[in-house]
């Protein structure tokens, strides 16, 4: 048997990580046009038709499906017979092929890892390290799990140890009720039970990876304690009607994939790991012939879509004439076409601004009476302004909030999910509003922005201020003066309907 080498490594790592980058798993693609044709809440089923168009443009123009093209989790199977020829270690040959795979000229990704993680926050500027893990197993392949995650949804990753005689649904729901919507709702949940703390939440992870079957699961009915746990799950997660963007709807997960191992007398540990819109991952094998091969998915997959929620009953907001007035106008669920100037600021920027607040020096961008995104965008190719550039969760701008709009004038912010109780008072205290992009269709979004410049903070990198030009680009209300929210008023009015119906 040839040789496997450091190259077929690099080579199927680099081409995996451009791969999933642009296309969705066709079992993803099926499931959620699926759960977009049987939505009934419109703004959930409108998100819904944007993250299934945005995902068949990625796929057509072979570009990033979320702004967050994720860390690289690789996770790699080593048979304790292949036939290897490495010099290097394998966290340095999968941080090449994660290096390459994220700065390919013609669909560069972003790059989100930072480094000195509790200190100066240091972008390592080409996505590594790679999150590796390794598995010697009988057999003489390699095999390879690789996939991008978002922080998003990584954020919401839960562990728990429950006592022996606990119930792992109640947990489960009772969890995924508090998470809010930053984890890109629908999508799917991995769990991970039995084993040790951090065994567990390895499960949890793996389990993310196994094909979409839940229709197929439902059909058939469940034919062990583990099937009957995920059926379980499944009914009573989309029953709390949190919905596709938390806007309240029938479809909050897509799949429950649980993973066990067996554990202490004493315990019974917990992990949930929910993957978002952006789920991204694939499989292959090595054996000595050369690096994997990867097929492109067929486009019939997708379904027929007219982009409603960009349509014309949409009202037009003009971001270069905002007031006192046209803010009070805004309707929590209303959908906008926001056109003008938008500067973009997320973490980082966030935290630097505060810092010469304090310090009482100047901003270098005069934020009054203008709209911020919350955004890091991926870098452009050829004649487009900017890469796809999707919102990010706003929750962890929540601590800024009323400080930029009271020392700033600031008075909308663009962002995804829902704000927390200080920033909802802080909007209705400074008569500010908050609006949402649809978390996972970053490249539609991007398509409404004209123009793009760094306008500070370019030491950041993709959290640097950008001052943007936007025409029609498509958001909802989700907080309005009085500080009303949507994903409060969403997912309550869902779950009730939801229950009616039992
Ligand atoms: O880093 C990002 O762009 C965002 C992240 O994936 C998020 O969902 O908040």
């Amino acid at each position: 048997m040839p040789a496997i080498t450091e190259e077929h490594l690099i080579e199927s790592i680099a081409e995996a990580l451009q791969y999933i980058s642009y296309y969705h798993p066709a079992d993803f693609v099926e499931a959620m046009s699926a759960a977009w044709e049987r939505e009934e809440n419109k703004g959930a089923r409108d998100a819904m038709a944007q993250i299934l168009v945005n995902s068949r443009m990625c796929a057509m123009g072979r570009r990033p499906i979320c702004q967050d093209t994720g860390a690289a989790n690789i996770h790699v199977k080593v048979g304790v017979e292949a036939p290897l020829k490495l010099k290097r270690s394998l966290q340095e040959i999968c941080d090449e092929g994660t290096r390459q795979g994220y700065q390919r000229d013609t669909n560069p990704l972003r790059a989100s890892v930072v480094v000195d993680p509790f200190g100066a926050r240091r972008n390592s500027g080409d996505n590594t390290p790679c999150m590796l893990t390794v598995e010697m197993v009988a057999g003489d392949t390699v095999e390879v799990e690789v996939a991008a995650k978002g922080g998003g949804s990584e954020n919401k990753a839960k562990f728990t140890t429950l006592n022996p005689s606990g119930n792992v649904a109640d947990w489960v729901v009772e969890t995924v009720e508090s998470l809010g919507a930053g984890w890109c709702p629908p999508g799917i949940l991995g769990i991970g039970v039995g084993g040790n703390a951090d065994r567990v939440m390895a499960l949890a992870k793996q389990a993310l990876s196994e094909p979409i079957d839940m229709a197929e699961l439902l059909r058939r009915g469940p034919k062990d304690r583990a099937e009957e746990l995920r059926c379980e799950i499944y009914e009573r997660v989309n029953a709390l009607g949190i919905g596709a963007q938390g806007l309240g709807g029938v479809t909050t997960v897509l799949d429950v994939k649980v993973k066990s191992f067996p554990t202490h007398a004493a315990s019974l540990p917990v992990g949930l790991i929910p993957n978002c819109a952006a789920t991204r991952h694939v499989h292959f094998t090595l054996d000595g012939s050369g690096p994997a091969e990867f097929t492109p998915p067929s486009m019939d997959l997708y379904p027929d879509i007219l982009l409603e929620a960009a349509g014309a009953q949409s009202r037009k907001l003009d971001l270069d004439n905002l007031n006192d007035d046209v803010l009070a106008s805004l309707t929590p669920g209303e959908t906008l076409l926001l056109s003008g100037t938008l500067y973009t600021g997320r973490d980082a920027a966030h935290k630097r601004m505060i810092e010469m607040l304090d310090r009482g020096e100047a901003l270098p961008v005069d934020l009054r009476g203008k709209a911020i995104y919350y955004v890091g965008p991926v870098d452009a190719v050829g004649d487009e302004a900017i890469g796809p550039a999707g919102p990010t969760t706003s929750t962890r701008m929540d601590k800024f909030t009323d400080r930029i709009l009271a020392d700033t004038g600031l008075k909308l912010m663009v962002g995804k999910a829902e704000r927390g109780p200080v920033a909802l008072e802080a909007i209705a205290k400074h008569k500010a509003a908050y609006l949402i992009a649809v978390g996972g269709a970053a490249y539609l979004v991007s398509k409404a922005i004209k123009a793009a410049k760094p306008v500070a903070f370019e030491d950041l990198g993709m959290e640097a201020i950008y001052e943007l030009r936007v025409e029609d680009m498509p958001v909802t209300v989700a907080v309005d003066t009085g500080g009303n929210s949507i994903h409060r008023t969403g997912p309550a009015e869902w779950k009730k309907k939801i229950a009616e119906r039992v």
